[in-house]
């Protein structure tokens, strides 16, 4: 099956600087893969650009059948991606309301997937909870049906209980088709839902696999986290 996207040999940065080396990722059409790694693994500099937010320092890049490094953000967005980023994607001055109209779908779809925002129509989104925000903010990207989801820490703040909530609405987008690179930093959150996943330790992909294969290697990434190698069963 043809990949959503796909990083070969990728590196990502600023300005000259590398933080990201020789990346190869692939995620699939209905696949959850998780993009985990301590602070500064440089998971977000991954995330970014393969949503278009910067631009690759070398390597290919192909996103929803397009190698094209000239396309930005708004491009891929136009072709079905859709990227939610850690501050929730949200306009704080603007209401529930307005901020679902902003969306490229249908109201009626965020809050069949979110009803408690119901209430909240009419309130300003900077007014609301992290956790509403961050249905608010989801709400509105599952409202408009993309190809291909990349969310950055969306557990980042909340309570576990809502962070389920949110993981569950993810698992059915992809179950409809949407592939999801879900970068994350809480390991035991993200793996109840991965179907595969990367680790990153400096950059590098220090680990990768199965959902199945990373749940049983659950306590070495987390040990990771700590620069502890990482070796497989
Ligand atoms: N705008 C920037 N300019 C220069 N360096 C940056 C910039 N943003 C991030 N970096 C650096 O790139 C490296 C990777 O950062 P990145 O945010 O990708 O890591 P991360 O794995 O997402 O971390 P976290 O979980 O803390 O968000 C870090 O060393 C960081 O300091």
């Amino acid at each position: 099956m043809t990949a959503a996207l796909r990083t070969t040999g990728l590196t990502a940065g600023y300005g000259d600087v590398a933080v990201v080396h020789d990346l190869d990722l692939e995620v699939h059409p209905g696949e959850i893969v998780a993009l985990m790694g301590a602070n500064g693994a440089g998971k977000t500099t991954a995330l970014l650009t393969a949503a278009g937010a910067l631009r690759p320092l070398g390597g290919d890049l192909e996103v929803l059948g397009t190698a094209d490094p000239r396309e930005d953000l708004r491009d891929r967005a136009a072709r079905g991606l859709a990227l939610l980023t850690d501050d929730r994607s949200v306009f704080r001055s603007l209401t529930t309301r307005e901020n679902l109209r902003l969306g490229r779908g249908p109201m009626d779809l965020a809050l069949a997937a979110f009803p408690e925002l119901e209430r909240l129509l009419d309130r300003p989104a900077g007014l609301l909870s992290g956790g509403e925000q961050q249905m608010l903010g989801l709400g509105r990207v599952l409202a408009a049906r993309p190809k291909l989801l990349l969310a950055d820490e969306l557990s980042l703040g909340l309570a576990p209980i809502v962070v389920h909530r949110l993981l569950a609405a993810v698992r059915e987008l992809a179950d409809s088709g949407c592939a999801v690179l879900l970068v994350e930093q809480q390991v035991r959150l993200v793996l109840d839902v991965a179907d595969r996943g990367y680790v990153l330790q400096r950059g590098r992909v220090a680990l990768a696999g199965t959902g199945d294969e990373l749940r049983r290697n659950r306590a070495d990434i987390e040990r990771s986290y700590l620069s502890v190698t990482v070796e497989k069963d």
